[in-house]
């Protein structure tokens, strides 16, 4: 239904020039066992069910030649057995039929259940003393719907502050209350001598007065207090300054991957790197909401011929944001597998194409990168790997991981390092601390690898760990300190 309108399916298909071979994303999909990727298949047939089941399963739009035949093989079309149509199918319309004659039972019951309890009895005296009564015009057991229903009402409106308050107060103001809602003047009528006499016997008419005003505006009242104190609790405690806005980023990737994922089924039909420019234009959003600024130099060192290696500094689950600001077109990253099991994350990540390696299984890792770099050239993709291999915030480099390097060197293709200031002046789990900044990202020139061989990648690893280091002392106020490190 988006589809239409959505800004970047107009961008999409007619600008990428090159579409990604489907086979290559098969490859690196071979290192995951079948097993753990069942419930994301089944998560993206789900999605795919609709424009299948229109377009037909040779002919997803706009994708290349090669798509549907992937998309059959990762995405293979469930023969109609989405549980949740199965469920709001039939359950919509049945559960409005049992709901409806269900109601005036239910409310028989609990009308029968409130007269054998203790505030039955205890409410009546009290109506009839309290207020008159109007005279009885039928028999007073009959049990009609509109008896039982309109039976429990008296004490659940001689609660209902408003009512009771205005009557108490102002004849007039109650008066025509009472006309505007017939309902509710019994319950008026009831609340009015128990909350007005009170109040009244102990002299507290002014105080009965503010409340009632307080109260008829309750609900805006508490919502405002509700904000005002977590903005209070903001300001005074870090952590939960922290603990909130670290909340609202996890929401807002949870929340958009969720939207963005059946946009990107619509639009390119399945898992591929193509995706990337959709879920970049949302990301690039985030920002907003959290007062981070990006300083981008360098971008023009994207601009080599063919695929390359990009490696960077892993400093925070807000890297996103950083990669995103930057990322070339026909560029995937390298991620841990078990972001694949992090529900819509998981979703858009592996329709972005992401690779997925078992950090815990080096020979699998490795058997993914040595596909990859068979691939990566044929594809003309950029492969974005986080040499670091885990998320570090000190401020500093941990040492580099030599997968990126071999990979480089296998599919003799260039490195180019991006380095992104330290995020610890404005981000600091540690500290609780997380505020807005400024980050500065520099992209270097490419190190090229063509003739390097194995022998060549340690050098090749400390070469690119101490430009980057240095990068990010230099970028982070910290300059001259990365110049003697290896
Ligand atoms: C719309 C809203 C959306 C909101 C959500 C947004 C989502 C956006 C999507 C974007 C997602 C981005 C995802 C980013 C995720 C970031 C991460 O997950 S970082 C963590 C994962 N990445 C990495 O770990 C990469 C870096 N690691 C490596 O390169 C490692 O080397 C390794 C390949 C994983 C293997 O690691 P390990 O098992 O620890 O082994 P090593 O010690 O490194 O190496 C042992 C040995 O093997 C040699 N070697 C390594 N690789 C190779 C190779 N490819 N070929 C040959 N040999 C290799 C290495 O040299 C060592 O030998 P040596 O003799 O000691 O040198
Ligand atoms: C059904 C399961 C539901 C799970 C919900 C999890 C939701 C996660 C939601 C939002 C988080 C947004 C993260 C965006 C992607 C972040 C990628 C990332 O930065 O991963 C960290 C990884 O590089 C290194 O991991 P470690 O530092 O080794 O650890």
């Amino acid at each position: 239904m988006r589809k239409p309108t959505d800004p970047t399916s107009h961008q999409e298909g007619p600008k990428d020039p090159t579409p990604i071979p489907w086979d290559a994303l098969e490859a690196w999909e071979d290192p995951i066992p079948m097993q753990d990727t069942k419930t994301l298949h089944h998560m993206v047939r789900r999605s795919k069910n609709t424009p299948h089941s229109t377009t037909g399963p040779h002919t997803t739009p706009r994708g290349t030649p090669k798509t549907p035949h992937h998309a059959r093989r990762a995405l293979p079309i469930a023969p109609r057995r989405n549980p949740i149509s199965h469920q709001e199918g039939p359950y919509d319309p049945h559960g409005h039929h049992e709901g409806a004659p269900k109601l005036p039972h239910h409310a028989t019951r609990d009308t029968k259940t409130r007269r054998h309890t203790k505030r039955g009895p205890k409410n009546a005296p009290h109506n009839t003393t309290a207020a008159p009564q109007p005279p009885p015009t039928g028999p007073p057991p009959a049990p009609g719907p509109v008896t039982e229903l309109r039976a429990p009402k008296p004490p659940l409106l001689a609660l209902s502050p408003p009512h009771g308050g205005r009557c108490g107060r102002t004849r007039g103001g109650g008066a025509e209350l009472s006309r505007a809602h017939r309902p509710h003047k019994a319950g008026a009528a009831h609340a009015a001598p128990r909350g007005g006499g009170r109040k009244r016997g102990g002299g507290s008419v002014g105080l009965g007065g503010s409340r009632g005003r307080g109260m008829e505006l309750g609900w805006l009242l508490w919502g405002a207090a509700v904000l005002l104190l977590l903005h209070l609790l903001m300001e005074l405690s870090p952590a939960v300054n922290f603990v909130l806005r670290i909340g609202f980023y996890y929401v807002l990737c949870i929340v958009c991957s969720g939207l963005t994922a059946p946009v990107c089924l619509l639009v390119n039909g399945g898992r591929t790197v193509k995706n990337m420019r959709i879920i970049k234009t949302v990301v690039k959003s985030f920002k907003y909401f959290f007062g981070l600024r990006f300083e981008v130099k360098g971008l023009e060192n994207f601009d080599v011929e063919g695929p390359a290696i990009i490696v960077s500094n892993h400093q925070s689950i807000l890297d996103m944001m950083g990669l995103m600001e930057v990322l070339p077109d026909g560029c995937v990253q390298v991620g841990k597998k078990e972001l694949m099991y992090a529900g819509t994350v998981g979703l858009i990540t592996y329709l972005g194409g992401v690779i997925f390696i078992n950090r815990k299984s080096t020979t699998s890792a490795k058997m993914v990168m040595a596909e990859v770099a068979k691939t990566m050239t044929a594809d003309n993709v950029k492969v974005w790997v986080y040499p670091e291999g885990t998320r570090n915030c000190t401020g500093d480099l941990l040492p580099f991981k030599k997968g990126a390097f071999h990979l480089a060197v296998q599919a003799q293709v260039p490195v180019i390092p991006v380095v992104y200031s330290s995020f610890t002046t404005f981000y600091n789990p540690k500290k609780n601390l997380f505020t807005s900044g400024k980050i500065k990202v520099e992209v270097l020139p490419p190190i090229e690898t063509k003739g390097l061989t194995s022998d060549d990648v340690s050098d090749l690893t400390d070469r690119c760990y101490n430009i980057m280091r240095e990068t990010l002392f230099r970028l982070s106020g910290r300059s001259g300190e990365g110049k003697d490190s290896s």
